[in-house]
């Protein structure tokens, strides 16, 4: 049943309000460009069975899961009751994704780092330091979940094989590609006097830097990950995306990730949680004002 004005509590607007600011972040990501590899407003990257148009038709059909996600958590405190509905909830967005989509994977990634950021506002709105958001929604991926599949995955196979931290261990530990390298670099880019575009592609690439991205593990392996992560930095170093010397960089990165058949979906999704914290960063008020 549709919901009334007069029906809607302050946990249903801020669910409201963060289910379209997760679901904004995913198009901010998938539409920013150029990204080497990724999908993104010039085409498909590395990618043959994902299109800008399919991602942004994924993003949207998100939206109800981070709704959901918000109000089941809303002023609640990491337990694992919780802990349970959250993966239970996550899933089920996994199969809405899957099904909005025909069965391709465009968002899986995204569904667990945003997913849990949104929870983690939920839970405490009040208190919307990134790293305290970015505690809680540790908090909540470090507890078991007893229902989560223990199906193969190609995530959970380059872990184990290169002994790296994957997905689950960079939320486990807080999310520091997020709250350490991206958002840093979104905020020094913008002060700097970059354009959006050009601060969040530094932002992306400071995430490849150093993520131990398992898309890219899985497809390349260990010389395609070292390649990404030099040619990232080399970028950076050059002064960023608004350089003439970074932009040729970026191209040359770019043309290396299409040759080795690589792209960083890894950082991509913690490029879309950084660009969720940021856009919630500038609703200081409105999320401050709705747990009075
Ligand atoms: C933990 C998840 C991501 C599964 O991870 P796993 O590594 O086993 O599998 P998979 O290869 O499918 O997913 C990894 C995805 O994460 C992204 N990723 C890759 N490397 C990294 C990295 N180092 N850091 C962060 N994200 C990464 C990529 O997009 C990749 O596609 C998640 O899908 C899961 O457990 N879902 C169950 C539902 C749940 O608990 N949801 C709760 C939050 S909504
Ligand atoms: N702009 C983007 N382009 C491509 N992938 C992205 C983008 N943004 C996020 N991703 C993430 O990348 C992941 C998709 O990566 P990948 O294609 O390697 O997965 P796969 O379909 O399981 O593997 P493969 O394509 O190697 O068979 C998704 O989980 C998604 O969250």
């Amino acid at each position: 049943m549709a919901l009334t004005l007069t029906d809607a509590g302050p946990g249903d607007i801020l669910a409201a309000t963060l289910a379209e600011s997760a679901t904004q972040a995913l198009l901010d990501e998938v539409r920013l460009s150029p990204k080497p590899g990724l999908v993104d407003s010039r085409g498909s990257g590395s990618h043959r069975d994902l299109t800008l148009a399919l991602m942004e038709h994924s993003a949207h059909s998100l939206t109800a899961t981070f709704n959901a996600l918000a109000q089941h958590c809303w002023r609640r405190s990491a337990d694992i009751a919780l802990r349970q509905e959250v993966g239970r909830l996550g899933r089920e967005g996994e199969r809405e994704m899957m099904a909005a989509t025909g069965g391709v994977n465009t968002h899986r990634g995204a569904i667990w780092a945003v997913g849990l950021l949104v929870s983690a506002v939920a839970m405490q709105p009040s208190d919307n330091g990134v790293e305290h958001i970015a505690r809680r929604a540790a908090e909540l991926a470090r507890l078991p979940d007893e229902f989560s599949p223990k199906t193969f995955s190609k995530g959970a196979c380059a872990v184990q094989r290169y002994r790296l931290p994957g997905a689950k261990e960079e939320a486990q530990s807080g999310f520091p590609h997020v709250t350490g390298l991206a958002l840093p670099e979104l905020q020094r880019s913008r002060e700097a006097g970059a354009s959006e575009s050009q601060a969040q592609l530094n932002a992306l690439l400071a995430v490849m830097t150093s993520l131990a991205d398992t898309c890219v593990l899985s497809r390349g392996g260990m010389p395609a990950l070292l390649a990404m992560q030099r040619g990232a930095a080399s970028v950076l170093h050059a002064g960023g995306v608004q350089t003439a010397a970074g932009v040729r960089r970026l191209m040359h990165l770019e043309r290396q990730m299409l040759a080795d058949n690589v792209s960083p979906g890894g950082a991509a999704d913690l490029l879309a949680a950084t660009l969720f914290v940021d856009r919630i960063g500038a609703k200081t008020h409105p999320i401050h004002g709705l747990t009075s």
